[in-house]
C-alpha cells in the first residue's frame, strides 16, 4: 500500500488513485515520504489541466504516531492547506478499506478527526461521515485584521460589496461565506473577481481565503459554490459547505441542525453538533481511476497504466443529476 519513493535525481514508480468527493477531485498517494519537497511540485504538475484532465489537489496519506493515518493536503497551486473536508472523506474510505474497519481516526495539521462509514444519503451508495473541527469565528484565527472587530458575522464588508452579508470563520482553514442574491449564483463573474482579488492582494486576508456564495433552497437545504484559495472554482469544498451550513443555521436560513448542501458537483449533508463546535460532513468518496506512474530524474511524470472506474462514475452521475434537479425545482428567489 505504501509507495516506495526515492530522492530527487532518481526515477521512481508510484501507484496513485484519482478520487472525488462531490466532484472535488484529488490524486491520492500513500507515502512515508510526506515531507518530501517533491510533492509540492508534483501537486502542481498532476493538477494542471494539461495532465490527465487536472484535479483540485493532492492528498498524501502516511502513518501517524497518534491516529490510524495522517492526511496532508496540497492545493493545485502547490500551497499546503490545514484541512480538506471532501479530501478527508476520501482518506476515510482509503483507511477504512485498507484496515477493514468501519471507523478510524485521521491526524490532520491541527487535530485528529473521527471518520466513519455511515448510512447512505443517496440510493444505496456508500457514504462517509467525517468530523470537521475546530471551528472558530475569531478573526485572529483566520487570520484577518479588520478595525476593532473580533468577529465578522453576517456583516457588510464595504471593501468587498455594499449589500452582501458575509461571515468569516475558520474550520480551521479560512472561509468567507456570503449570503447572495440569485443573480450572483447564476453568473460566476463577480465571485471569480473578488475571489481572485482577495487571494492575490491578501490585504484583508494575509493567508488568503476560500470564498463561498450561499443561497437558500428550502427549509433544510442551501446551495453553495466555492472559489478556493490555491485552486479557483471547485465543484465542491467540504470545509466551505460545513462552514456555510453553520452560518445558515445560525442565521435561521434553515430550520434544523441537519443541513443538506447542494453544490455544483452534487450534494452532501452537514450535521451540526449540539454545541455547534463541530460538524459531521457526510457524502460520497468515489474512485475515478487508478494509475501507475513514473517520475523521471528530470521530474516529468508519465502514465504507465490507467484503469477507469466506470461503475462508480456512472453511479455518481445519478447522484449529481438528482442534486441538479433539486435545485431546478426548488430555487427560492
Ligand atoms: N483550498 C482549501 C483547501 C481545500 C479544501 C477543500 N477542497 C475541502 O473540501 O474542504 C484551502 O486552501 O483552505
Amino acid at each position: 500500500m505504501i509507495n516506495e519513493t526515492s530522492g530527487r535525481g532518481k526515477t521512481m514508480k508510484i501507484s496513485l488513485k484519482k478520487m472525488h468527493g462531490s466532484g472535488n477531485t484529488f490524486y491520492v498517494l500513500w507515502t512515508e515520504d510526506f515531507a518530501h519537497s517533491l510533492w509540492h511540485e508534483m501537486a502542481i504538475k498532476l493538477c494542471s489541466t494539461s495532465w490527465d484532465g487536472g484535479a483540485d489537489g493532492l492528498l498524501l496519506i502516511s502513518s501517524s504516531a497518534s491516529a490510524d493515518v495522517k492526511m496532508t493536503v496540497i492545493n493545485a497551486d502547490g500551497s499546503y492547506a490545514k484541512m480538506c473536508g471532501n479530501g478527508l472523506r476520501i482518506v476515510a474510505r482509503e483507511v477504512l478499506e485498507s484496515l477493514d474497519v468501519l471507523q478510524a481516526s485521521i491526524e490532520t495539521e491541527e487535530v485528529t478527526l473521527h471518520v466513519k462509514k455511515t448510512t447512505p444519503i443517496f440510493e444505496q451508495q456508500d457514504a462517509f461521515a467525517v468530523e470537521i473541527k475546530p471551528i472558530t469565528f475569531s478573526l485572529s484565527d483566520i487570520p484577518m485584521t479588520y478595525g476593532n472587530n473580533d468577529t465578522l458575522i453576517n456583516s457588510i464588508i464595504p471593501e468587498i460589496h455594499d449589500s452582501i452579508h458575509f461571515s468569516v470563520l475558520a474550520v480551521p482553514n479560512p472561509h468567507l461565506v456570503g449570503l447572495v442574491p440569485i443573480q450572483y449564483i447564476e453568473s460566476r463573474v463577480f465571485q471569480e473577481k473578488i475571489g481572485t482579488q482577495l487571494n492575490e492582494s491578501r490585504s484583508l486576508f494575509p493567508e488568503g481565503v476560500n470564498l463561498s456564495f450561499m443561497h437558500p433552497v428550502d427549509e433544510m437545504t442551501i446551495f453553495v459554490r466555492t472559489f478556493e484559495r490555491g485552486v479557483g472554482f471547485t465543484n465542491a469544498c467540504g470545509t466551505a459547505m460545513s462552514a456555510s451550513a453553520l452560518v445558515a443555521y445560525q442565521s435561521k436560513l434553515v430550520e434544523s441542525t441537519k443541513v443538506r448542501v447542494i453544490n455544483p458537483g452534487g450534494f452532501v449533508e452537514c450535521h451540526l453538533s449540539e454545541d455547534q463546535q463541530s460538524v459531521f460532513l457526510i457524502g460520497n468518496a468515489s474512485l475515478i481511476e487508478t494509475l501507475e506512474v513514473t517520475i523521471g530524474s528530470d521530474e516529468t511524470i508519465s502514465i504507465l497504466s490507467k484503469t477507469i472506474a466506470h461503475d462508480e462514475m456512472d453511479d455518481y452521475e445519478r447522484w449529481k443529476d438528482y442534486a441538479e434537479n433539486m435545485v431546478k425545482q426548488k430555487w427560492r428567489k
